[in-house]
């Protein structure tokens, strides 16, 4: 493990000439969560921003695996898997291509291949179907097996939980579990009111 997990210290951010938060300090250590608690419009998309590098805080300090965040950086990348929205899936790619892709650009976290990822996120079955043919829970679990599957020291989501089912959703609980006891450091926004307590996360609440 690389770097110091992620640091934010007395941070604040601005969107549209507003201030959204101010004052926000929390770190997550290897092994350790945040998750991130908050009404809709709070803040806590924009955090993420700020600690991938895509949101300039308007005070405080953000390390992130011990660098300044910029997700433009190879560097930083490879320290930082992140799943912030839903745009970043080839439609014409099927699930089995994205995960190959992405273990061709990034180490695998362990030595497990595509294969054993594809069964591990209930996506075998639906392997050689175009992204653009999979139901939003399938595209959401690509998603987040990818992120997992890649090496990283530092672990960012933003509401995860979307469009998963029951079982889904235990399955990713089940997920951020197994990649805090791979040491990652995680950050997680979410709305899943139980996720905090589930993997004995450390919750920040925007208001
Ligand atoms: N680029 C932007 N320009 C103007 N306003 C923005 C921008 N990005 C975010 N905002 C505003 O900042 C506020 C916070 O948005 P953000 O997406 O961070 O909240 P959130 O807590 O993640 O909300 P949700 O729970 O609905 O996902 C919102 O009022 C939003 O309209």
């Amino acid at each position: 493990m690389r770097g110091t997990g992620v640091e934010a210290l007395a941070i604040a951010a601005r969107a549209g000439g507003e201030l959204l938060f101010d004052g926000v300090t929390f770190t997550a250590g290897p092994g350790e969560c945040v998750v991130l608690t908050g009404r809709n419009g709070s803040g806590k998309s924009t955090l993420l921003g700020c600690l991938y590098g895509t949101h300039e805080v308007s005070a405080g300090i953000v390390r992130v695996g011990g660098m300044t965040p910029d997700e433009r950086k190879v560097g930083f990348r490879r320290q930082v898997s992140a799943v912030l929205d839903d745009s970043a899936l080839f439609d014409d790619l099927t699930a089995r291509q994205h995960l190959d892709l992405l273990l061709r650009s990034f180490p695998a976290v362990d030595g497990r291949g595509v294969a054993k990822w594809l069964v591990e996120a209930g996506l075998d079955e639906r392997a050689d179907v175009p992204a653009i043919g999979l139901s939003a829970g399938q595209r959401r679990r690509l998603l987040l097996i990818g992120a997992v599957a890649r090496h990283h020291d530092v672990l960012l989501l933003d509401e995860p939980e979307r469009a998963l089912d029951t079982a889904g959703r235990e399955w990713l609980t089940g997920l951020i579990a197994a990649d805090l006891r791979r040491g990652a450091a995680v950050v997680v926004a979410s709305h899943h009111r139980r996720l905090a307590e589930r993997v004995g996360a450390t919750e920040v609440d925007l208001g």
